[in-house]
């Protein structure tokens, strides 16, 4: 059975392409403009330079010809894809969606499975998630990432469909934990690259990558994941890529920081959104997050390297 991709920026246009070794592909683009452009060039120009569109991916900007497949992956940042579903409920609303974004919503502290169970609660929700750069997926480069399904039998089948040559996926029922791993790790990330580019050193990374991970877990397991997804490639695997990567851009955005230099507000930076959104659940679930709190507050400029360190510092002595 066919597969479409609704989002064409870098993620999507890599999935669509790895998808398209295992038969038709289609990607949505809403822009017609964009769609023009990669139907012309055969190529995402702005988001996978230098990678071609291989034959069986097509290219459309009709959500109606996209949506006449059953299986469609959304790969669009956390922060908009509320709005999606929301502008074409009536063609999604029985459909096999598959979240491909990694965040937790601002307005509502609901990570992407239960936005979909919100917004169509007739739709089957499925996540995936995991270790994984675009450009990495683009060029075949060997890739494990995480399917998540409440429906067992629906994950298999999914497991299946979207397993491809170089892309080998482990399932599991656990969509809590693979959404709260996916979503705070890229926090941890933006703080990996604050100490980086602030001169700071391996040892504090390293530091901030086990304390940060503590926290991933103390949240998560208050909203009933399972400790061993957290150690999986949705959590741990993931923090581990996005923290060490000069390739991740939470992480670009930590070492812009660090270094006071400005960055670009277009690039897609799911943890500045995520810090915000986890901080406000924090507070609210009574769960000791002060990593998670002073990326919040270095995001919102509220805080210097300086001071953040300071504080992380003085806090309280404890048990590990
Ligand atoms: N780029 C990567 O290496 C990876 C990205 N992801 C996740 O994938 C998600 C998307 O990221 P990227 O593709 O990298 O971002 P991107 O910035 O390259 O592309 C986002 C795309 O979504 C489209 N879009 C935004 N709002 C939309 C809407 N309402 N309807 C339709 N399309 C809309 C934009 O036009 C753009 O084409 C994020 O949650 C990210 O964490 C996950 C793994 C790897
Ligand atoms: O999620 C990713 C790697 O798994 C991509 O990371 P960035 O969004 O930080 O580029």
């Amino acid at each position: 059975m066919s597969i479409s991709v609704l989002g064409s920026g870098a993620f999507g246009t890599a999935l669509a392409i790895s998808l398209a070794g295992n038969g038709p592909v289609t990607l949505w683009a809403r822009d017609p403009h964009q769609a023009k452009a990669l139907q012309a060039t055969r190529e995402n120009v702005k988001r996978l330079p230098g990678v071609p569109l291989p034959k069986g991916l097509s290219i459309t900007d009709s959500i109606t010809e996209a949506a006449q497949n059953q299986t469609l992956l959304l790969a669009v940042p956390m922060q908009r894809l509320r709005s999606l579903l929301n502008d074409h409920c009536d063609i999604l609303a029985a459909k096999t969606l598959v979240a491909c974004c990694k965040g937790i919503e601002l307005n509502t502290g609901l990570g992407p499975i239960a936005v979909l169970r919100q917004a169509l609660p007739n739709a089957q929700p499925a996540l995936l998630t995991g270790p994984s750069f675009a450009a990495d997926i683009a060029r075949g480069l060997p890739t494990a990432l995480t399917l998540a399904c409440q429906d067992a039998r629906l994950g298999k089948h999914l497991q299946q469909q979207l397993t491809t040559k170089n892309l080998r996926l482990y399932r599991t029922t656990d969509t809590i934990g693979a959404e709260q791993g996916g979503a705070l790790k890229n926090v941890m990330a933006i703080a990996c690259g604050a100490v980086i580019g602030a001169g700071l050193g391996d040892s504090a990374r390293a530091a901030l990558m086990t304390r940060g991970y503590a926290e991933m877990q103390r949240m998560a397991l208050a909203c009933g994941a399972r400790p061993e997804t957290l150690a999986g490639l949705s959590g741990f695997g993931d923090l581990t890529l996005t923290c060490s990567s000069d390739l991740s851009r939470n992480y670009q955005l930590g070492l812009a920081i660090g270094r006071g230099e400005s960055f670009d507000p277009t690039i897609t930076v799911e943890g500045a959104a995520t810090a915000r959104a986890a901080t406000a659940k924090a507070d609210e679930m009574k769960i000791d997050m002060p990593i998670t709190q002073t990326v919040t507050n270095l995001v919102g400029q509220r805080l210097t390297i300086a001071d953040a360190v300071a504080q992380l510092l003085a806090r309280p002595l404890k048990e590990e």
